[in-house]
């Protein structure tokens, strides 16, 4: 079963073969082999590559898209093989996922491309590879990686067939009006049926079922084929080296040393080292540093052409200066910006502070490091009486929220405390102070601190999100009523086999931004209908569970406003003083028992509670942890 989902309407009301260049003079071409590849990747390693050995009719740009883990990674790890990008060795897993947390997690959190040179039929090709993160919070990515490709490979898993984000994938391909071609992986596994799954791409999506292409990415089989697909399915890009440029940024990344590494695909011109480039977002000028693809890592070229993709290095000091989607043009050459550019909007709020005060200043070094490799976190300082000077953080969502975290803590060695996430929320103001104040009649709420009284309030808004969820039919019924139970809008539902339904709902976002998955996948989920009571019980005795006896008793209670819901108490917990003191001495051991009661009265004065730092996150859960 499985759910996916991107944000539609903001806001409801709320009711409840290798090229070689010789340096000077024509490209010379070696023999497709791996061999070959490797010494020629090794000898000429940061020598220019000259790309006008390729125009726009022999360029394929593609992008993986799947359900996650329906082996994206595993087929680009395959297809760079091949091609001879890479070295064919064991150790080739996840080439494409560089970062120390998409290794550990198994999953992609930023998007890498690849050019791979391929031989076929005597013509060679240059094929961009863009992989794709598969995980819902990071969706925003995989959009702006298909502005960049005229096709796509969707991967279904053999086993699993059509899953939710296989469906939200489909149709951001299918709305970007981009070749598909089906590809049906894990045909090794015991239990697959790709029979099946063909008939499912077939009824829903209405791709012929000969269209498909049967492949075991982790066996190897039928690489070959799928590369045959790109190059005959997917049509060429459409653009002219003789136009002015144009280039679009769908991807950044940060450099220490180097600055802001863009990411662009070429839609008009060329571009070289020196060019004098305007970013059409910020209207800063740049002049280019250097060109070239990625193989993955970066190889310099001696320029890039239009319909190809690779990366551009311009002084640009922070990634906000290379925004997903912008159009960098000529100096003096102004073109008409490429559409669709919108910048990533944070979903998902939370507080952060450092465990000790005295680390404030480390944290805020780190913090500043890494958002400048991630534009999508937005940062606002912040302070809470409980835990000190902060920060508030926005995030296109959980998982988002939770890799930047044990990023923090594994690239920057700092620990943190996060507090509870949240989702923002619109206010219309009814009082003519706070418009004043304000200066708007609408204000963004993403503090719960700052929630204007509801006296000065005509109305709150929430953002809503579309969700996809494929499910056996048999937990139909359950997932109906745990849809309902969190406010959500049936908005269609359709048999994609005798057995499999998809289900569409209008979901408020903070009905399902911590715990939905959870609770979806348990189908266990049983709140009373008062809410509030139930959940600031549960709250309280998560809580409970979560935070380490101490020397003395706590008192934990749920809240709203001035009025307690719920309490729980947290008994002390008891140090056997009297352990040593053998026999019946009861004078000695009242004495014992009465001194360590006093210690613990001042103790519960002075007491500071030690509270484990994923606590928050754990107690928001609603579901009870396997
Ligand atoms: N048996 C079998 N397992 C496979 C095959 N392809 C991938 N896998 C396994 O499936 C799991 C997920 O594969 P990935 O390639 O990481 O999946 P992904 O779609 O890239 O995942 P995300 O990056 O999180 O979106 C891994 O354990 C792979 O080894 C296959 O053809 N057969």
């Amino acid at each position: 079963m499985a759910l996916t989902g991107r944000t539609v309407s903001w806001w409801v009301r709320l009711r409840r073969p290798c090229p070689v260049a010789a340096p000077r003079g024509p490209p010379v071409w070696l023999p497709t082999g791996l061999e070959a590849c490797q010494r020629f990747y090794s000898s000429r390693d940061k020598e220019k590559i000259d790309m006008s050995a390729y125009p726009v009719e022999s360029i394929r740009n593609f992008s993986i898209i799947a359900h996650v883990d329906h082996g994206k990674s595993t087929l680009a790890d395959r297809l760079l093989e091949i091609t001879g990008t890479i070295a064919k060795t064991d150790r080739n897993k996840q080439v494409l996922d560089k970062l120390q947390v998409e290794r550990e997690r198994g999953i992609t959190v930023k998007a890498q491309s690849a050019s791979l040179f391929y031989n076929y039929k005597g013509v060679n090709y240059l094929l961009n590879l863009i992989d794709t993160p598969g995980h819902v919070d990071f969706s925003y990515e995989v959009s702006r990686s298909l502005s960049a490709c005229q096709g796509v490979l969707l991967v279904v898993d053999a086993n699993e067939g059509i899953q939710a984000q296989t469906v939200a994938n489909f149709y951001l391909a299918f709305e970007a009006q981009l070749a598909i071609i089906p590809v049906i992986n894990k045909i090794d596994l015991k239990n697959a049926d790709p029979e099946r799954v063909e008939k499912q791409i077939e009824k829903l999506f209405d791709i012929p079922v000969s269209e498909c292409i049967r492949i075991s990415a982790k066996q190897g089989t039928n690489i070959e084929k799928v590369l045959e697909k790109v190059i005959e399915k997917i049509p060429p890009p459409q653009f002219n080296t003789t136009d002015p440029l144009k280039a679009l940024v769908f991807d950044s990344t940060f450099d220490h040393y180097r600055g802001v590494i863009a990411n662009i695909a070429i839609f008009g011109g060329e571009i070289e080292k020196g060019h004098k480039i305007v970013s059409a977002h910020t209207n800063k000028r740049y002049e280019v540093n250097e060109v070239g693809i990625l193989t993955p890592n970066e190889q310099p070229t001696h320029k890039l052409y239009a319909g190809q993709v690779g990366y551009l290095i311009a002084g640009m000091k922070e990634v906000t200066e290379a925004q997903i989607g912008d159009t960098l043009f000529m100096y003096k050459q102004p073109v008409e910006p490429l559409p669709g550019f919108k910048s990533a909007k944070p979903m998902v709020f939370a507080g952060m502070y450092p465990v000790d005060q005295t680390e404030y200043n480390n944290l805020k070094s780190a913090l500043e490091r890494l958002t400048l490799n991630d534009s999508s976190v937005t940062v606002h300082r912040d302070s809470s009486l409980a835990l000190g000077a902060g920060w508030r953080l926005g995030f296109l969502g959980l998982l988002h929220m939770e890799v930047f975290n044990q990023r923090l803590e594994q690239e920057y060695n700092t620990s943190v405390i996060l507090t509870a996430p949240t989702v923002p929320y619109k206010a219309v103001l009814s009082s003519a102070k706070l418009i004043k104040e304000y200066r708007n009649s609408e204000i963004t709420i993403i503090n719960p601190a700052q929630f204007p009284d509801k006296h000065s309030v005509s109305e709150y808004l929430e953002p809503t999100v579309l969700g996809t969820i494929v499910t056996p039919q048999e937990y139909i019924g359950k997932i109906i009523v745990l849809c309902q139970d969190r406010r959500a809008i049936q908005k269609e539902m359709l048999y994609i086999d005798e057995h499999r339904v998809m289900l569409k709902y209008l979901f408020p976002l903070n009905e399902i931004v911590v715990d939905f998955y959870d609770a979806l996948k348990s189908l266990s989920s049983g709140y009373a209908s008062d809410k509030a009571y139930a959940t600031g019980k549960f709250l309280c005795e998560r809580l409970k569970d979560t935070i380490p006896r101490q020397l003395f008793e706590i008192a934990i209670q749920a809240a709203i406003g001035k009025k307690i819901i719920a309490r729980e108490t947290l008994k002390a917990y008891r140090k056997n003083v009297v352990a040593k003191c053998y026999g019946g001495d009861i004078t000695r051991r009242m004495k014992l028992l009465k001194r360590q009661a006093e210690g613990k009265r001042l103790m519960r004065k002075i007491g500071n509670v030690e509270v484990p730092r994923d606590a928050f996150i754990r107690v928001l859960k609603r579901q009870p942890e396997k």
